[in-house]
């Protein structure tokens, strides 16, 4: 079979790190560029956490085009989350700056044809190429995003996910799109956790990757550890990785996501399951519909991603 060909959007970010490598080791896919953009940490230093990383697994071949440094509406305000992952957004490692540069091509001007988009923050980028190109929705073959709440908490707020939080109504025009959308909320990624015991295993292995990992992810652990009462971390970006690597491990509902823009519920991602007839003209009528990951098989998620790492 040939390997499904994949642009990867990130804002590295730890959990990114773990998504990027996963990536660059599983042979269903094959990494053709990465795009950055904000959110674990701002747009330029996404881009030189993304060009290290590829440094790191000795894939400098790999383009990286730079992103979005405002959202679609051009906001400057945008939400950093360093508590989670450092000041650098790699665990605070002080690493040297990477020697490679970033294309000139900008992130949203790649037109990725037949090529399935994996978008790990906030959804600008794809926005933008929206705009940009009303062809671009069918054109592009499928974009698999980590975004959303569906039917549980955020994580940014009761009502928000830090991804559609970040700019919701580029959220909206990508759900509204009519593009071929898979969307992984964190009702699914809060169930695929990298337990204590496992960082323990990723330290003892030999993978190059696993090694590299646990010196950054003391961070993100003991943010959890303060945040929540799960002992471990969640595996976000790469359960999302993982839809586009082997969409077998989770199942799916399908139905026309919106996203509040305004108010205390700015970023809540509502799922219509048209599960009714509604009397009146709705803001979810006759939109196109998208895919939502409901369940996923967690032990197998997990497995198959620390694999995949110690294999390194
Ligand atoms: O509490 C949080 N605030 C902001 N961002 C977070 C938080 N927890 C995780 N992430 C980041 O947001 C994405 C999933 O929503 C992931 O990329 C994760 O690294």
């Amino acid at each position: 079979m040939t390997p499904k060909k994949i642009i990867i959007d990130t804002d590295p970010g730890i959990d990114d790190a773990m998504a990027i490598f996963l990536a660059l080791r599983s042979p269903e896919v094959e990494v053709i560029g990465l795009t950055t953009i904000y959110g674990n940490v701002y747009t330029t230093l996404a881009t030189m956490n993304a060009l290290h990383l590829l440094e790191v697994a000795g894939r400098t071949d790999i383009p990286v085009a730079e992103g979005s440094h405002v959202t679609i509406t051009k906001g400057t305000k945008l939400r950093i989350a360093d508590f989670v992952h450092g000041s650098d957004g790699l665990g605070n490692q002080n690493f040297p700056p990477p020697s490679g540069k970033a294309i000139k091509q900008s992130a949203a001007s790649l037109h990725p044809g037949e090529v399935t988009v994996v978008a790990l923050g906030p959804l600008t980028n794809l926005a933008l190429a929206i705009e940009l190109d009303p062809a671009f929705a069918k054109n592009v073959g499928q974009i698999v995003l980590l975004g959303g709440a569906f039917c549980v908490n955020g994580n940014v707020n009761p009502a928000s996910e830090a991804n559609v939080f970040g700019d919701p109504e580029a959220a909206d025009i990508v759900f509204t799109s009519g593009a071929d959308v898979v969307a992984v909320g964190i009702n699914v990624t809060h169930q695929v956790v990298l337990t204590d015991a496992d960082r323990e295993k990723l330290a003892n292995s030999n993978g190059k990757f696993a090694q590299y990992l646990c010196k950054i992810m003391g961070i993100y652990y003991s943010y959890h550890h303060d945040a929540y009462s799960t002992r471990g971390v969640y595996l976000h970006d790469p359960t999302t990785v993982l839809a586009a690597v082997n969409p077998s491990l989770m199942t799916y509902t399908e139905g026309v996501v919106r996203v509040q823009t305004v108010g205390i519920t700015r970023g809540l991602t509502i799922l219509y399951n048209k599960q009714k007839r509604f009397e009146e003209v709705t803001e979810w009528s006759d939109k196109p519909t998208v895919k939502v990951a409901v369940t996923v098989d967690a032990p197998a998620a997990v497995k198959l991603i620390m694999d995949r790492l110690m294999e390194s």
